[in-house]
């Protein structure tokens, strides 16, 4: 398994860092065998799994029952869990008691904030105690209360002069990576360049050190509109529907099951059964 020094070395070696969501077993087990660098259980599964229109409602102990199913699939790859919203404001002991169960009983070796302020603070104090962090930068979803909206994020230059040192505050603060969503590629690539840390970008074009993508964006599983920045490299949606639209008319048909999906019981066992009246 890759460890935070191992990230560190992949940009020193300009060599890319490839990342995606995973939410349950199955994702985990794929993302594992395909060899992702490293897996986000990201609070986006309150969107793209349970359906809600934003990642508000997500909690943790959604997100540690999705996280111990990821760490099962892919015990051998590097996991970064999000903090769900309102986790890691109250207190540094509440934030330190929910990035522990995260850690502790859920499975993954880094936990990811949103935001710089006040969060600063918690993430210093996080990785003082030995917690391993990623920050989270330019589109922060947890805020869309106040953001109004799912969009771009940096666009004019004191947005960007602000995010640039935001991300400084973030790197100094001990993160080990960095997030940054929906942000100009000329400005992510000034906070790539000024920091040791990776950026893995979600939406901020190709100068990151990193690249993150939802997994069902990615393979274009399920029912939610897909953002713009996503490249969408197969289509399963299509082969499932097709699929259960088939089931159906088996069953109604009587085609399903046939005998080699159906078990049988031993004749003689049939006769005792029957007290040998029937052949
Ligand atoms: N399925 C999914 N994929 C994601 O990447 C994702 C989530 N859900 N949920 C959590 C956040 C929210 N994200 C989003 C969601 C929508 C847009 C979006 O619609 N953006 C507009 C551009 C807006 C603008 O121009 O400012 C777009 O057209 O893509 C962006 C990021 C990224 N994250
Ligand atoms: C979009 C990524 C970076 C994320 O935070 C998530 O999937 O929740
Ligand atoms: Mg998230």
């Amino acid at each position: 398994m890759k460890s935070t020094t191992d990230f560190l070395k992949l940009k020193e070696n300009k060599e890319p860092i490839a990342m995606v969501t995973a939410y349950d077993y199955p994702s985990a087990c794929l993302a594992e065998k395909a060899g992702i660098d490293m897996i986000l259980v990201g609070d986006s599964l309150g969107m793209v799994v349970l359906g809600y229109d934003s990642t508000v409602y997500v909690t943790l102990e959604d997100m540690i029952v999705h996280t111990k199913a990821v760490k099962r699939g892919a015990a051998d790859t590097f996991i970064a869990a999000d903090m769900p919203f309102m986790t890691y404001h109250s207190s540094f002991a509440q934030t330190l008691e929910n990035a522990k169960q995260l850690i502790q009983i859920a499975g993954a070796n880094a936990v990811k904030l949103e935001g710089s302020g006040e969060v600063i603070d918690h993430i210093y104090k996080l990785t003082q105690a030995g917690v391993p962090v990623v920050g989270h930068l330019g589109l922060t979803p947890q805020l869309v209360g106040v953001l109004g909206g799912f969009k771009v994020q940096g666009k004019d230059a004191e947005a960007a002069r602000k995010l640039i040192d935001d991300a400084k505050r973030v790197q100094s603060a001990g993160a080990f990576a960095l997030v940054l969503e929906c942000v100009p590629e000329q400005v992510a690539a000034i906070v790539s360049e000024e920091l040791s840390i990776p950026t893995i970008g979600i939406g901020a074009g190709a100068k990151t050190d990193g690249q993150v993508l939802v997994y069902h964006d990615l393979i274009g599983y399920g029912g939610h509109r897909v953002p713009k920045f996503v490249k969408q490299y197969t289509n399963v949606s299509l082969p499932i529907e097709e699929a259960l639209v088939q089931y159906i008319a088996d069953v109604k048909t009587k085609v399903f099951p046939s005998k080699e999906h159906t078990f049988s019981i031993k004749t003689e066992e049939l006769d005792t059964l029957y007290g040998g009246i029937r052949s």
